[in-house]
């Protein structure tokens, strides 16, 4: 796909501020940029700390969505989790409500500030309101390796379907992982991070240090070169939200619903933790499950949120400098491919 000017994402750019329900990621508001082609409506919402090269991906993935569209579905709705940020055990119950009905949950815990028993007490008050849904848990690899186990052994009798990002490192991923199967748990090990943020999102495959890719089609530029990886890989992937409006979350639900197989629920519910949306019929779970269909953006909800104009400017020269990263790639290959 040829990369469109620059002057032609300003021209449609907009820039959004949307709050959140509850702090996620540290979060109270999340922005994103929405750039309009002929196949529709892109997200470009990189998190505030990622560099600009970090960020070429996310554009990528934009592009993709509003300039060509997404590959066939091979089927028309896909599985979802709840997702419970790292509240008390009190506050549980009022964060799976705003999911409805769902077969799974995905719980955050090591969240720096808390210890241990903050993270059982939640997740048993998960196991405690939903009996048979699958749990899984994730630490966006803020433990070590002997933390990760000791966790995970206080953990284990919730009943877990496996562990996102445990560690930091794809070595620690891969230690947690070997030491996990010694002791017979049923605890996979999914990475996160590891596919994310990685120059070679390949590697924790190759080193055989993850079960489970998670995988957000933004920071891998794109459903298609998303669907691209998780066949390099050859493990079961799931597919995770980037905590975005509901243009973003329409590039997950179109990789979810390419995949070949999907085992597991994806975490593709999380507009259900934001306050207000760039739509009015969001892509929020409806019996557990996200429908595959496209989403109207509405223009009076772009100004109802509509970032201030010192945010808009960060956001308007943030697009045209990764645009540059972009180009100057696009410059690259097409010399390498006439060398
Ligand atoms: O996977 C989910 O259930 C929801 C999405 C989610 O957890 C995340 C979205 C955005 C940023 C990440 O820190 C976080 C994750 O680590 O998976
Ligand atoms: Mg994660």
């Amino acid at each position: 796909m040829p990369l469109p000017s620059l002057e032609d994402l300003l021209s449609s750019a907009r820039v959004v501020s949307i709050p959140m329900r509850v702090k996620f990621r540290g979060v109270l508001h999340r922005e994103a940029l929405l750039v309009r082609g002929p196949a529709g409506w892109g997200e470009f919402s990189p998190f505030l700390e990622y560099d600009d090269d970090e960020s070429a991906p996310w554009l990528a993935s934009a592009l993709e969505a509003a300039w060509a569209g997404y590959p066939a579905p091979v089927r028309d709705s896909v599985p979802v989790n709840a997702t419970v940020p790292a509240v008390g055990p009190e506050a549980v119950e009022g964060v799976l409500a705003r999911f409805g009905p769902v077969g799974a949950v995905k719980v955050k815990v090591a969240e720096r500030g808390q210890d241990l028993r903050d993270d059982v007490a939640r997740v048993a008050e998960v196991r405690r309101l939903l009996p048979d849904a699958g749990i899984k848990v994730d630490a966006n690899g803020g433990w070590e390796v002997t933390e990760a186990l000791t966790a995970l052994d206080a953990l284990a009798p919730s009943g877990l379907q496996y562990v996102e990002q445990p560690v930091a490192d794809i070595p620690g991923l891969r230690a947690v992982r070997l030491e996990l199967r010694r002791r017979g748990s049923e605890i996979l090990v999914a990475a996160d991070e590891s596919v994310r943020r990685q120059e070679d999102p390949l590697l924790v495959a190759r080193e055989d240090a993850a079960d489970v890719l998670v995988v957000k089609a933004a920071p891998l530029g794109g459903v298609r070169r998303a669907l691209d990886i998780i066949r390099q890989a050859g493990l079961p992937a799931v597919v995770s939200s980037a905590l975005d409006t509901s243009v973003g979350i329409r590039s997950g639900v179109a990789l979810a619903a390419a995949l070949p197989d999907l085992p597991f629920a994806c975490g593709l519910a999380t507009v259900s933790l934001m306050e207000g949306d760039v739509t009015d019929a969001s892509l929020v779970p409806e019996g557990g499950r996200l429908p595959v269909r496209d989403v109207d953006v509405r223009e009076e909800r772009l100004l109802r949120f509509a970032a201030d104009g010192s945010r808009r400017s960060w956001w308007l020269e943030r697009l045209a400098r990764t645009h540059a990263v972009l180009a100057a790639r696009d410059r690259k290959s097409a010399a390498g491919d006439t060398e």
